[in-house]
């Protein structure tokens, strides 16, 4: 499965095509099946491409009541807490549009009916995406040294074959306890669409396109099972080598 790389010239571009793409993406699937599955992700660039889906004269063309919304990872912390990607989706996105709460699925977090337990909260968020994996989109963040969802090189998480999501413990992006779906579970979603931008990732974008092995750079093990695409800036895109002459 080959990946395809879109380099946008901006990361303000990068977020405002990216959602446009989302859109009519969410808009096809719609159109084909009646809902669509969507996984989010965390840090700066996911978040800025959910601000620009709300910002979109066309964000309405969705019908947002029949999103089934997961996460493709979550920072273990109270329920509400500023740091938590749930927290941040809602303000950016989900408190303005009319998804249905039923179907808009966060990860536990640490102070509610599961208690401070994150394998307890990654147990129950397995049960509930087990036979819901062939998400149609699921996004992804790259870190500077190839994590994406919260699993790190050479991080227990990233041996991990049997359970579709794990707890994360003394992550070396804070918060230190996380809750994540493998790269195995992730090689399930249909498309997956990896977006970063700036010069401190260009390494990372680089090796993984390059063949890097997942355990060393984790990123390079996001693949879709019918697309894997690439969404980055040109700064993020500068050691990406050039693709063979034609
Ligand atoms: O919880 C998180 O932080 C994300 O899941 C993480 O994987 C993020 O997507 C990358 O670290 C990129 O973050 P930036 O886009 O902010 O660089």
């Amino acid at each position: 499965m080959s990946h395809q790389v879109v380099v946008h010239r901006s990361p303000e571009l990068l977020a405002a095509a990216t959602a446009a793409r989302l859109i009519t993406r969410l808009v096809d699937v719609q159109s084909a099946c009646g809902s669509a599955s969507l996984v989010l992700t965390g840090g700066r660039t996911g978040i800025a491409v959910l601000e620009q889906v709300r910002a979109s004269a066309a964000c309405g063309a969705v019908d947002w009541s029949a999103v089934d919304v997961f996460w493709g990872d979550e920072r273990f912390l109270p329920a509400g807490d500023p740091e938590r990607n749930e927290t941040q989706a809602r303000a950016a996105l989900l408190d303005h549009v009319p998804v249905d709460p039923a179907r808009v699925h966060p990860m536990a977090p640490s102070d509610g009916d599961l208690g401070d337990d994150p394998d307890a909260a990654a147990a129950a968020y397995a049960s509930l995406v087990a036979d819901r994996l062939a998400f149609d989109i699921l996004l992804l963040g790259v870190g500077e040294e190839g994590h994406t969802l919260s699993v790190f090189p050479t991080s227990p998480a990233v041996y991990e074959t049997e359970r579709p999501v794990v707890a994360v413990r003394d992550c070396p992006k804070p918060p230190p306890t996380r809750v994540s779906l493998t790269l195995a579970a992730a090689r399930e979603a249909t498309e997956v669409w990896l977006m970063t931008t700036g010069a401190n990732k260009a390494e990372a974008v680089a090796m993984a396109l390059s063949g890097a092995d997942e355990v060393q750079l984790p990123a390079a093990g996001a693949r879709g099972r019918e697309r894997t695409l690439w969404l980055v800036d040109t700064a993020a895109a500068a050691k990406v080598p050039a693709p063979p002459a034609a």
